[in-house]
């Protein structure tokens, strides 16, 4: 039999959910002779130190937490060319809902360490790596309240969202460069969408697709409740006056001032200029049995 080398990394707050019933899962799920290294995120440090892990070579890394921890793992794994598997434990969990991995843990656990993989797509964000959704404006502008704020998980974002909904410093004019072409649109935010759905479950991007060497450019013009419900059901086309969509492989987008800038729900810090493009093929993902 051959012993596997497994990587465990751990969000041990991500989602505001205790993780050990995980990781006596997933022991319980490998065989004793397997390797099995845990490390622990502490928020501070975490790329310096998983980048020395990854000195050694993993058959699998698994990852438990939300976005921000499977991006961290992309990061200091750089180009080394392990598949990851996702239990998903953030409070969003948009990549695993987008590539439609599990909820329940026991299953998550049996598709992570499973054979079926899948290519994605990153983008390069101002040189940092987004796998999933990342924007400037009013969406920013919430996370930056949501990290700053008392409560975590779902209720959380939800109870913070409010006063920052009746405060933000939008609509900007965002100046969109594309090889060919320039534009200016006016929106309350500009998401870089490399997937079709927000972790909330909106299908905001419905031609999206996460291994299509492109990503969307999405400019929301308004805050149109019936358009958001609509993202909701998954069924409408969104109308123009809500949403446009670009597709890019490379964009550069600049703003008159500073706007709030996010990468897979990490707030970054306001900017004026971002410079992405599609890194294809990037990573390779579990998705199952
Ligand atoms: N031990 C820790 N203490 C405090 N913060 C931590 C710790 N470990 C990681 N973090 C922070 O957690 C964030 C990443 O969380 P992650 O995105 O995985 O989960 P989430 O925010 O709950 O979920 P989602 O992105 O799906 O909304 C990073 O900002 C990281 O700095």
């Amino acid at each position: 039999m051959q012993i596997m080398k497994l990587l465990l990394v751990i969000n041990p707050i991500s989602g505001d959910q205790d993780k050990e019933p995980f990781v006596k899962k997933i022991k319980d799920h490998v065989n004793s002779q397997d390797e099995l290294d845990i490390f622990r995120t502490n928020g501070e440090n975490d790329l310096e130190q998983l980048r020395e892990y990854f000195r050694k070579k993993y058959d699998r890394v698994l990852v438990i937490g939300g976005d921000g921890t499977v991006k961290l793992v992309a990061e200091a794994m750089d180009d080394s060319p392990v598949s990851i598997g996702i239990i998903p434990a953030g409070s969003a969990n948009g990549l695993a809902s987008d590539l439609g991995l599990p909820e329940s843990p026991e299953d998550a656990i049996t598709v992570a360490l499973g054979s079926e993989t899948r290519k994605i797509d990153g983008v390069y964000l101002n040189g940092e790596l987004g796998l999933h959704i990342s924007d400037l404006g009013l969406n920013a502008e919430l996370i930056k309240e949501y990290e700053n704020g008392f409560f975590r998980g779902k209720l959380g974002y939800a109870l913070n969202s409010i006063p920052t909904l009746f405060q933000s410093e939008g609509p900007y004019d965002f100046t969109i460069q594309t090889k060919n072409r320039t534009r200016k649109i006016r929106g309350i935010m500009l998401a870089f969408a490399n997937s079709k759905k927000f972790g909330t479950g909106a299908v905001v991007n419905p031609d999206g697709k996460i291994d299509d060497g492109i990503f969307e450019i999405l400019v929301f013009k308004k805050l149109d409740f019936i358009e958001i419900i609509k993202t909701l059901q998954h069924t409408e086309q969104l109308s123009r006056d809500f949403v446009e969509i670009i597709p890019v492989k490379e964009v550069r987008v600049t703003t008159t001032k500073p706007v709030d800038f996010q990468v897979d729900g990490e707030y970054c810090q306001a900017v004026s200029e971002v410079r992405a493009r599609i890194a294809p093929q990037k990573l390779e993902i579990a998705v199952g049995k």
